[in-house]
């Protein structure tokens, strides 16, 4: 396909995900309708219609209207590309007089809904703009190295050895950042051998945080595909429980802890497993932090829906808190940046619960290079 007939392509899908299609489905369904489009092209459709919607906002004003064709009509304006709509074989028509655009303004031009604009501010302070301004980009592709099977230096000559290139990142000291053919990671013999999971820098270095040691009984209380769980059993010894209130989203967690070399318990009723020197709430949270990734989750998010889900953290806080040995730790962590659903959190846990002290927390930007997250470990006294 010719750069012009992706674009057209685009357009197609971004059509019917504004028509209320899933973006992964609808793209999904396109490849499966255009058997001649071959795996670069579906890469850069993909990238295309993911891009479309991190900027949604923008670039629907500069492209002159919240449809297909406005949004990369935008795309393509803001990339000084506007003249790959020829409308020449496959390509998009050229614009018209009544798609001349105008200029994206305030929460518009940093491409988030007006109601969480005045939030954010009052949770990144003088950030907010470079963090909105980053969010409108990819995210990097990042993995943490399986300390337990390989070293960092054999994992980057493994990927090498696949056209992947990989290079250590600060953010935690097992996490490599991908380039290059990083489409070829899953089937990679790294990957497959379980040298290296797929896991965000910031998820890493959350992880990294975590107070753990050799012969801990842990639960992950939230593990949905147990990453974090994962990323734990790397770090010590533990003796480790998973739990979700889905458990089928634990359902690949066996197969990948095999893979890893490492041995997670999945339970049902985590509380007749306890208590626990280490409880883990991966909560339930808005995901701003990981909207690079999930732009559609931007758009959704709505006053109603955020407090519904800081009423649920508040709930699933107060349960694991229970489960905490007197001694032990209880580990908050969310993707998200606002402060509703971190450090207000925890404040208002420790109002509500005696014999708490707040011991850390943390707060990361994709400023330094992964997705948004907060972690508060709280000590039982
Ligand atoms: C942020 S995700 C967890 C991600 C995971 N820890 C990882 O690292 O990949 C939050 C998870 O919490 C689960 N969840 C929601 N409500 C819950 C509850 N009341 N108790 C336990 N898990 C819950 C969801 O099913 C979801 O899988």
């Amino acid at each position: 396909m010719t750069p012009s007939a992706r674009l057209a392509a685009a357009i197609e899908v971004l059509d019917r995900i504004l028509a209320g299609a899933h973006a992964e489905r609808a793209l999904t369904n396109w490849g499966r309708a255009s058997r001649f489009a071959g795996s670069g092209d579906r890469a850069a459709v993909r990238d295309i219609v993911f891009d479309a919607l991190r900027r949604r906002r923008s670039a629907a004003a500069l492209g002159g209207g919240l449809t297909g064709r406005g949004l990369v009509l935008g795309l393509c304006r803001d990339a000084g590309q506007e003249a790959l709509f020829t409308g020449v074989g496959h390509a998009p028509l050229p614009p018209g007089p009544d798609e001349q655009g105008r200029t994206p303004v305030a929460a518009e031009a940093l491409d988030v809904p007006d109601w969480l604009l005045p939030k954010l501010r009052e949770s990144l302070g003088a950030d907010t703009e470079a963090v909105l301004l980053a969010m409108r980009n990819r995210a990097p592709v990042f993995v943490r190295v399986n300390l337990r099977k390989a070293t960092l230096a054999s994992a980057v000559a493994a990927l090498a050895g696949e056209g992947i290139t990989a290079t250590p990142h600060a953010l935690a000291p097992a996490c490599l950042e991908l380039g290059g053919q990083v489409r070829k990671l899953q089937t990679s013999a790294a990957y497959l051998e379980g040298w290296v999971e797929l896991q965000d820098a910031s998820s890493q270095a959350v992880v990294e945080a975590l107070p753990l040691a050799d012969g801990m009984r842990v639960l992950d209380h939230c593990a949905g595909g147990g990453g974090k769980s994962l990323a734990m059993a790397a770090q010590a010894d533990l003796q480790l429980f998973a739990h979700d209130i889905a458990p089928q989203r634990m359902a690949d967690l066996p197969r990948r802890a095999d893979r890893a070399g490492v041995d997670v318990t999945l339970t049902a009723a985590p509380e007749d497993n306890g208590p626990y020197d280490l409880v883990l709430v991966d909560a339930p949270c808005s995901g701003l932090g990981s909207w690079r990734r999930d732009p559609e989750g931007k758009w959704a998010l709505t006053p109603e829906r955020l407090a519904e889900l800081v009423d649920l953290q508040a709930r699933i806080l107060q349960r694991a808190a229970g489960m905490v040995r007197p001694g032990g730790c209880l580990a908050y962590a969310t993707c998200s940046m606002l402060r509703d659903e971190n450090s207000d959190q925890v404040t208002s846990f420790l109002a509500k619960s005696a014999g708490w002290t707040l011991e850390r927390s943390l707060a990361l930007t994709p400023l330094t290079g992964g997705d948004g997250f907060y972690l508060a470990t709280l000590r039982r006294v």
